[in-house]
């Protein structure tokens, strides 16, 4: 199957406010696909909607075939929240162990697959360590290996790197590109115009709607700029 998620003609609204209008997308296997856009536009209610955590108003989204939400479907997408929702009372490895034993792996198979992703955001040597004495940058890192754990054909991740320093944010960068090369579909979540450059696809969005979408470079020639931040402009990124 070439076309991993898909949404059709997608709504939100909080009471009477919309919050997203509009959304036509669809993400490739094998993809990094960039949700591109400032503060309040309506990315995470998006990502929500794709992880089967929120319904939609109106119109349609499937992962891997299946309508949204779906329980099911759900066990086979990692997401990383915004926020870490982290235990800081328990040490990382009794997180992970935690994460790990929602998606009902068995004991060994946690043992490992603990060691493994713990190894991959460099976290080992403080796995043992409880949560609140973790930096912002090591808890985000947590939250990371947490929605690796299961090995999810599908990774959602909003914000993936803020609070992160430019080395780790690089390291992070280079396991989703090893992600990728192994199957895996990525959707991201930034406001950060450089990380928008390393996705193989992007949604600008605005209050709401898509204003463009496609390569970081098509984005740019077909305004004729050299960045993404103009080319956010030209296509209206600025608001009324
Ligand atoms: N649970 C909620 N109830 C009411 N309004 C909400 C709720 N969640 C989000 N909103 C509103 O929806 C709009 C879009 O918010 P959203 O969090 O999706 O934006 P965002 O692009 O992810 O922003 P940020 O980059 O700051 O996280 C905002 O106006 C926000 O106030």
């Amino acid at each position: 199957m070439n076309e991993v998620i898909n949404l059709h003609n997608v709504a939100h609204s909080f009471g009477k406010e919309v919050v997203l209008d509009n959304v036509d997308l669809s993400v490739k296997n094998g993809e990094i696909f960039g949700l591109l856009g400032p503060s309040g536009a309506g990315k995470t209610t998006l990502v929500k909607i794709i992880t089967g955590i929120l319904s939609p108003t109106r119109g349609t989204s499937t992962v891997q075939g299946t309508i949204m939400p779906s329980l099911q479907q759900m066990r086979k997408i990692g997401f990383m929240a915004q926020s870490d929702a982290l235990y800081t009372e328990l040490s990382g490895r009794e997180n992970l162990d935690f994460f790990a034993s929602i998606y009902e792996m068995k004991k060994t198979e946690r043992k490992n697959a603990i060691q493994k992703f713990g190894a991959v955001v460099d976290l080992l040597d403080h796995l043992d360590k409880r949560v609140e004495n973790y930096s912002g940058g090591m808890k985000r890192r947590l939250s990371l290996a947490a929605a690796l754990l299961h090995e999810p054909d599908v990774l959602i991740l909003d914000e993936p790197t803020v609070g992160i320093d430019p080395i780790l944010r690089q390291s992070i960068w280079n396991e989703l590109y090893r992600l990728k090369e192994s199957g895996k579909t990525i959707i991201v979540t930034t406001h950060v115009m450089d990380e928008a450059e390393k996705c193989d696809r992007l949604a600008l969005l605005r209050d709401g709607s898509i204003i463009a979408q496609g390569t970081p470079n098509d984005l740019k020639h077909n305004v004729q700029v050299d960045s993404i931040e103009e080319a956010f402009l030209q296509y209206g990124g600025a608001g009324k």
